[in-house]
């Protein structure tokens, strides 16, 4: 396998200037004049070790990678590295991929304290707390919304993540969630619209299941990537998911199912069904699940990453320790065939933390995945359950150069030092920004 090719021409995939193959629009707008400057061709050199997380694992010692123009252009060995404009020595240091972290709520106010604490001695989860930050969201204006994402986004940044989803499903009637969602989209890479996150009080539920799959997407449609909606105990019924559901199917959205999040549930069957982008949290699984989710991926090679892909199981580890819920079954998914998501979904309820070192970390110590399985589930994986796995999620010529680096001798140590300050620099499109 050759891992040196031609710097990449007009026509490759996302600049950072360029529009998201998901949603048509530019994901990095807000990006653009924040910091960092992009150099013509940038040479990031004496990297100890540089997980590419290619389709073969490749993992390469005493390595270079060139970046022209926001894109990666060559990768090889130091020693053979070509000439660029500037060069930045990289210490012995780890380069990965920068995490894509494909499932968070950074639209909120307020915070969920006293729910955890009360959690913590003992009380159940339930999904009714989140009435209590949809009445928090609703009180910012739009620039404290805007700023709590942006900051929100910041910090996920600063430890690594690259790419990010959002979510809407704190605003509940159509001006808000509207309103959300038009804050929202040029703070992060993609959105999508969780109208159907609970059914507010003073709701019937028929009739408010008919608003989000009516109204309420029509008024969201032209902001939004994805739909999603929980279908849990507490939240919305088979039956009324499935409305979601048909209505983004008419318009050619693409879909998102959160389930199987607090006991058994319908939830895969009809990502699987819909044939979802993903379907996230995946606690609670039988047989059946498991093989529905492995027999999605039929038509994808993995092999050589082509074809169509199937439904990705995002497991949220750190949601699973907050809500004291059984860490979803990654390992099984993996060996049944299926394919894993890791994702922080940072919100204030479930999992207020968006540090997807802490997640990877979790995920190699306590649900058994080995260190590349972890990290191929965080960028991989995590782009294939947003549908832009051909421009991030992987190091190779012709991707977006998202890198991240850290101050390890390699990637082991991750789990091996679990909470340890291990960023030490990032690159978005080619930009360093931390
Ligand atoms: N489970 C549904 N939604 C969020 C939690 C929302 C909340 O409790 O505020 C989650 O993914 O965990
Ligand atoms: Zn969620």
């Amino acid at each position: 396998m050759s891992l040196t090719g031609p710097a990449p021409g007009p026509s490759d995939p996302i600049r950072s200037n360029q529009r998201c193959p998901a949603s048509g629009r530019a994901p990095l707008e807000s990006f653009q004049d924040v910091e960092g400057e992009l150099v013509a061709s940038l040479l990031l050199t004496n990297i100890a070790q540089l997980n590419t997380v290619d389709a073969d694992g490749t993992v390469l010692a005493d390595a270079a990678v060139l970046i022209e123009n926001g894109l990666i252009a060559w990768i090889g060995p130091a020693g053979q590295a070509p000439e660029a404009e500037e060069t930045h020595d990289l210490g012995g240091r780890t380069v990965l991929p920068g995490w894509v972290d494909s499932h968070s709520h950074l639209i909120f106010g307020g915070d969920r304290a006293d729910e955890f604490v009360a959690r913590m001695a003992g009380q159940d989860y339930a999904a009714g707390g989140i009435a209590v930050t949809t009445s928090a969201t609703r009180s910012l204006d739009d620039q404290q919304l805007a700023t709590a994402v942006r900051e929100r986004r910041a910090e996920a940044l600063s430890m690594g993540t690259t790419w990010m989803e959002t979510k809407t499903g704190y605003g509940l009637d159509v001006a808000e969630e509207a309103r959300h969602a038009r804050i929202a989209r040029p703070l992060v890479e993609q959105l999508t619209f969780l109208g159907a996150h609970l059914v507010p009080a003073g709701w019937d539920a028929e009739q408010y299941t008919k608003t989000v799959a009516g109204p309420m997407l029509d008024e969201v449609a032209g902001d939004v990537d994805f739909v999603d909606v929980f279908c849990e105990r507490g939240a919305f019924t088979e039956e009324q998911a499935r409305q979601v559901l048909q209505a983004a199917a008419h318009r050619g959205i693409a879909t998102k199912v959160h389930g199987n999040q607090l006991g058994p549930g319908p939830g895969v069957r009809l990502a699987v069904e819909f044939g979802s982008r993903s379907v996230d949290h995946v606690n609670y699984l039988d047989r059946q699940d498991v093989a529905a989710l492995a027999g999605s991926w039929a038509h994808w090679e993995q092999a050589t990453r082509t074809g169509r892909p199937g439904v990705v199981a995002t497991c949220l580890p750190a949601c699973d320790l907050s809500t004291r819920q059984p860490l979803a079954p990654g390992r099984d998914l993996l060996d049944a065939g299926a394919v894993i998501a890791l994702a922080s979904n940072c919100n204030p309820g479930t999992s207020y933390t968006s540090n997807m070192n802490f997640v990877v970390a979790t995920a190699v110590l306590q649900m058994h995945l080995s260190l590349p399985e972890a990290l191929e589930a965080a960028t991989y994986g995590g782009a294939l359950a947003l549908g832009v796995q051909d421009h991030v999620g992987s190091i190779e010529v012709g991707k977006r150069a998202d890198l991240h680096v850290l101050d390890a001798p390699s990637a082991a140590h991750l789990a091996y030092r679990p909470g340890m300050p291990l960023t030490y620099a990032v690159y978005q499109a080619g930009q360093r920004r931390v």
